[in-house]
This record gives C-alpha cells, sequence and structure tokens, in this order.
C-alpha cells in the first residue's frame, strides 16, 4: 500500500517561513486527505492548485489553530460549494470541543447549528484501528502535548508513525520500532526547552536505528542554522511528496 504524503507546511506554530504543520495525504484509492488543517493550509491548497472539492475529508490531530485554524474557511466554501461535506475524522473526544471551542462562533447561524451540517463525522476510538479503505488502518494514539488538552498522534497499519505535537516520548518511539514501524514523522523544535514539543536535543538520545527512521516536521524558523546538525534525521520540506511502502 503506497501513501503518498503532500506537506502543505512544515512549521511550528508561529512560523513565517514554514506554514502550519499540515498536510495532503493521497491514498491508493486515489482519495485526498487533509492531516489537519491549520489557518495557512487554505493558501497551501490554493499554490499547490489542489480544489477544495477534490478533498473527501480531514484528519484532526488536536485543537491548536497551526491544526485546525483553515477548517472555518473549509467549512464554507464546501458549503456553498455543489461538492458533498469533508468527512472530519476526528477522535471522540475532541468533536464537542471542536465545535463548541473552535467553530460554533463563526459557523452557526439560524439553519446551521451543528458540526454535522457542514462535516460527515466520522469519530473515531483512540487506540482502535480505524479502517480508512481497503488495507488501510488509522489508528490515533493518545500522546501528550499540553496537559489537560487531548492531543493524539496518527499510526498508519502499524508501519508509519505521525507525531503531530508530543513531548518526548522514546518509551513509546522505542515500542513502534520493536513492533516494526519503520517510518517515523516526528515533531522537532530546534532550540530551547521542550515544555510541550519534543527537541532536537532529545531525538538526538535515540538509538541510532531509531534515528534513521525519523523525518523532521513543525519546527521554527531557525531551520536553516540546523542543516547538517542533525545526524541521520532528515527535515521534511514544505511543498514537497513523500511516498511511503506500508
Ligand atoms: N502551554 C503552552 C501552550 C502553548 N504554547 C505555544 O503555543 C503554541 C500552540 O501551537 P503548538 O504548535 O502546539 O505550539 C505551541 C507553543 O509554541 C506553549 O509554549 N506552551
Ligand atoms: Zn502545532
Ligand atoms: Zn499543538
Amino acid at each position: 500500500m503506497l501513501l503518498q504524503l503532500t506537506m502543505l507546511g512544515t512549521g511550528s506554530a508561529f512560523s513565517k517561513s514554514f506554514g502550519n504543520n499540515n498536510a495532503l495525504l493521497e491514498l491508493p484509492d486515489q482519495q485526498k486527505l487533509l492531516i489537519d488543517c491549520g489557518h495557512t493550509a487554505m493558501m497551501a491548497l490554493h499554490q499547490l492548485q489542489q480544489p477544495l472539492e477534490q478533498l473527501e475529508g480531514v484528519i484532526v490531530t488536536h485543537l491548536h489553530a497551526d491544526h485546525v485554524g483553515g477548517l472555518e474557511e473549509l467549512a464554507f466554501r464546501r458549503k456553498f460549494s455543489s461538492s458533498a461535506k469533508p468527512t472530519l475524522y476526528i477522535a471522540d473526544t475532541l468533536v464537542t470541543p471542536l465545535w463548541e471551542h473552535c467553530l460554533r462562533a463563526g459557523l452557526e447561524d439560524q439553519q446551521h447549528r451543528s458540526l454535522a451540517d457542514f462535516f460527515e463525522v466520522q469519530p473515531l476510538v483512540p487506540g482502535t484501528p480505524f479502517s480508512l479503505t481497503d488495507g488501510l488502518d488509522l489508528t490515533l494514539v493518545h500522546t501528550d502535548h499540553i496537559p489537560g488538552k487531548d492531543s493524539y498522534s496518527l499510526l498508519w497499519n502499524q508501519k508509519l508513525f505521525y507525531s503531530a505535537d508530543m513531548t518526548f516520548a522514546p518509551d513509546l518511539l522505542q515500542q513502534l520500532h520493536q513492533e516494526g514501524t519503520e517510518y517515523i514523522l516526528h515533531e522537532c523544535q530546534l532550540t530551547g526547552q521542550g515544555a510541550v514539543h519534543t527537541t532536537l536535543d532529545e531525538l538526538l538520545s535515540l538509538p541510532a536505528s531509531i534515528q534513521s527512521c525519523i523525518q523532521l516536521m513543525h519546527y521554527g524558523d531557525e531551520q536553516p542554522d540546523f542543516i547538517g546538525k542533525t545526524g541521520s534525521m532528515t527535515f521534511l520540506e514544505r511543498g514537497q511528496t513523500y511516498r511511503y511502502e506500508i
């Protein structure tokens, strides 16, 4: 099964150079899904000349603006075009907070009173594989990010791990590696203490066999200073397409 991932952006939350860390995923059955939809996602799709009408859906990892800030525009533009509602794949724990705390103020009117007026909502049970299409399972893995806020990483067929935002979890990465995960797309804070993110120094402390599986994303604008300083780990780049056999 070949997964094709185009990075809409690879930057940290406040990056001005790399855009929000969001991706366009293309499945073997031609379905196109967004992985997160931050406030720069709509511009990134426009620049890639990717029509919104061709998106089947969006997967949401957690409720920060660099991951959900573009959902209002997506919802409005799909509502007022003739295309079908996009499917929203989201942890069951985040369905109500997404509407009540993020989207309701902008989207609600007398005719549109819930998330289901804009999206086909597909709640996912964290830890339970969900079959997206024949031969492709997505599992949400609850990972630590902001204390008290639910946040999820994505595991595809046990082979590809997409961290989204998380603090360093060496035991999880070790376990995934032992269970056959071949690709780890990991967020990376390049400077400072890793209070709510994983730092480059933490990733560099991992065994070499795990580092060789890692591609770095969600990095700050200082990234050019770190080229050549990440061991065998490479940087994912904005606008580039990557292919993973999983
Ligand atoms: N407790 C917190 C909460 C937020 N933040 C910063 O805000 C950003 C929100 O998006 P992010 O990509 O999760 O990165 C967060 C931190 O930069 C932070 O540094 N500490
Ligand atoms: Zn983020
Ligand atoms: Zn976050």
